[in-house]
């Protein structure tokens, strides 16, 4: 069974090819698609990709994830998170391949007070959350055979991510502050890769939308308190409100997500932030010896 995945030198696809290569999706066929090997905002490079070959998935891990620099570059962020969501959606149509997308709690304003469920109104409060939804929808209007798993505070060992900013943070300076305001809950891509690779190899026709991410709750201060006790750094950690760290693009202050739906519809256990935390800390130490 052949499988793209697209944006695949990012955080999430380079989870997937180290998957890949640890021998952990024996019987598949992963073609990974680099940005430059594979833009998806180009509609005829996705169509010749998707209708020349035989796909029977395709996992887009592409995308503009710049919170902040989604605000001023209102046009790319567009371009990649609706154009390319919608170029995916219509060529995967025509070539009979199943989409599986990655969205975000970001589509989410962030004013409730119990965990978001999928079908609440998403309401996002920053441009990178806005295309987020615009390209939930493009995919939602132009292919039944899509999963858009929607997850929050994506980490790893590999790309850019907050744990790797606090330990380069950590390892430069002696006190750091951090919102303790912000509270949602942190995702270790590799977690979130198995997911998607159970859901493939369950070969599930059960298609929509779904919120995944790891157990628990957290701050980023929580998280970055974790990241230094569990990374033996000293540190004087201070918690500090959003309005003392000013930033373009506001955040929501709650996007915990309800995970009952993608928990009953596959029968999953999913870990808590803290043990994939741990987990996380260990593989990024033996990339970084
Ligand atoms: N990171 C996070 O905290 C969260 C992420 N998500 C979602 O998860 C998914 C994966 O995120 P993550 O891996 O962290 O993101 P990254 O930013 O690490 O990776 C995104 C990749 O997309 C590529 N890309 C950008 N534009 C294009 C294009 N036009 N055509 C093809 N590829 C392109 C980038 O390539 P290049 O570097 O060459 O531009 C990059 O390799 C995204 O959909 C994101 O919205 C959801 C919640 C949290
Ligand atoms: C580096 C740093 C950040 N912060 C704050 C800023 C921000 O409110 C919060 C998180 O910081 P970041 O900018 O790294 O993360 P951010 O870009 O907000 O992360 C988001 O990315 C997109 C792609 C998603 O989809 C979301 O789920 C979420 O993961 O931490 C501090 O308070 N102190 C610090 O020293």
């Amino acid at each position: 069974m052949k499988i793209l995945v697209t944006g695949a030198s990012g955080q999430l696809g380079s989870t997937f090819k180290s998957l890949v290569s640890g021998g952990h999706a024996k019987d598949l066929d992963f073609v990974f698609k680099s940005s430059s090997e594979l833009d998806i905002t180009d509609f005829d490079e996705v169509r010749t990709e998707l209708v020349s070959s035989d796909y029977a998935y395709c996992i887009n891990c592409a995308a503009f994830t710049n919170v902040d620099k989604a605000e001023a570059e209102n046009d790319l962020a567009y371009k990649v998170n609706v154009t390319g969501a919608r170029n995916l959606a219509m060529n995967c149509n025509e070539s009979k391949t199943v989409l599986i997308h990655i969205s975000t709690d970001f589509v989410f304003d962030g004013f409730l007070n119990t965990p978001y469920l999928e079908e609440d109104i998403a309401r996002p409060i920053g441009f990178y959350g806005d295309t987020k939804y615009k390209g939930e929808r493009a995919i939602i209007n132009n292919l039944e055979e899509h999963f858009i798993i929607r997850t929050s505070w994506l980490y790893s060992e590999f790309g850019h991510n907050f744990m790797k900013t606090m330990l380069k943070l950590g390892a430069e300076r002696d006190e750091l502050s951090v919102v303790y305001d912000q509270v949602g809950t942190p995702t270790y891509a590799l977690d979130l890769a198995n997911v998607v690779l159970h859901i493939i190899k369950a070969h599930s026709i059960e298609y929509g939308v779904y919120n995944y991410s790891n157990e628990g709750v957290a701050s980023w201060y929580d998280f970055a308190k974790a990241i230094f006790d569990d990374y033996k750094i000293d540190i004087d950690l201070k918690p500090i409100l959003s309005t003392e760290y000013p930033m373009p693009a506001e955040r929501p202050k709650f996007s915990v997500l309800d995970k009952s739906k993608i928990k009953n519809t596959f029968g999953l256990e999913i870990p808590h932030w803290k043990d994939s935390l741990k987990v996380a800390l260990k593989a990024y130490s033996k990339i970084n010896i």
